[in-house]
């Protein structure tokens, strides 16, 4: 059943465990979460960044997902992924998502918090979840680039006075991670999510997440984040399998037999998340 984000991650913040939260731009990423959900009884978070929208319709992506929601035994969340576009949000909560975000990250503090505050008040009117970023997490994810230069962690005090005026259900924090692949191995600030947690006592979100090693994602979720964000490694596994299917067969050019063994993949990959993530069995 399609559920407000907020439920979602409340859950997981009392348990201390985190939920994955998947980007998808097509029915089979939809359903490749759904099944890796179902299969390891894990709430999901659905997601959609604002490119993802454009390739595919917020219509489109609503009506799959609503669709994949409805006959689901498990929770699940529409969310907005990184929205920096007032109408382009309004439009997601008029599709039916249950979450958005607010990504004012690139603005000064105050600007942030203005920004941010305004979303909340017209999303909880209508019972929808918001998730804002404070701090600059580095790296391309479709319409978001940030130099590595410019990536600014997240100071707990401003992240205190962040919460405390704009109301947010979750904030995701700058401690280390970079969308998209890693050229080394990313050191995440793990004594900062402690703090940062510790501070809030909140949902914390942690992007970027695809290449982080598992024992990396392990500790972060043990200090407290709640919603992790891949992207990166579903589109490499959809990559993986579509390549490895057309070298072994370049003559079958039915979408279904192209496409079945990458939806495979990508629900195999994000099952093994969710385990790693420890929401599995929690649905
Ligand atoms: O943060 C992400 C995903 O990042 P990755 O591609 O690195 O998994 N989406 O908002
Ligand atoms: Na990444
Ligand atoms: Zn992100």
């Amino acid at each position: 059943m399609i559920v407000a984000g907020r439920e979602i991650l409340k859950h997981a913040h009392k348990h201390g465990y985190a939920v994955g939260a998947f980007n998808v731009n097509n029915m089979e990423q939809v359903k490749a979460i759904i099944e890796a959900a179902e299969e390891t009884k894990s709430p999901v978070i659905i997601q959609a960044s604002q490119g993802g929208l454009k390739y595919a319709g917020v219509e489109y992506i609503a009506a799959m997902v609503k669709e994949a929601a409805k006959n689901a035994s498990v929770p699940v969340a529409l969310h907005l992924d990184h929205g920096t576009d007032f109408k382009q949000i309004m439009m997601c909560i008029r599709n039916g998502f249950t979450s958005v975000m607010i990504d004012a990250s690139h603005y000064e503090l105050e600007e942030n918090i203005k920004k941010t505050r305004k979303i909340v008040e017209m999303a909880h009117a209508v019972g929808v979840s918001v998730e804002a970023e404070l701090g600059k997490i580095g790296g391309v994810e479709d319409d978001i680039s940030v130099d590595e230069k410019d990536a600014t962690f997240t100071d707990p005090d401003d992240a205190e006075k962040f919460v405390a005026e704009t109301g947010v259900d979750s904030l995701a924090i700058a401690v280390g991670t970079a969308h998209g692949p890693y050229k080394g191995e990313p050191k995440l600030d793990f004594e900062r999510i402690k703090v940062i947690k510790e501070k809030l006592n909140m949902p914390l979100v942690l992007h970027g997440s695809s290449g982080v090693p598992e024992e990396s994602i392990k500790e972060a979720v043990r200090l407290g984040i709640n919603k992790i964000n891949i992207d990166t490694d579903i589109r490499m596994a959809f990559h993986r399998a579509v390549k490895e299917f057309v070298k072994k067969n370049p003559d079958v050019y039915d979408p279904r037999k192209i496409l079945s063994p990458a939806k495979e993949e990508m629900k195999n990959v994000i099952a093994d998340k969710m385990r790693i993530f420890g929401s599995a069995g929690m649905a």
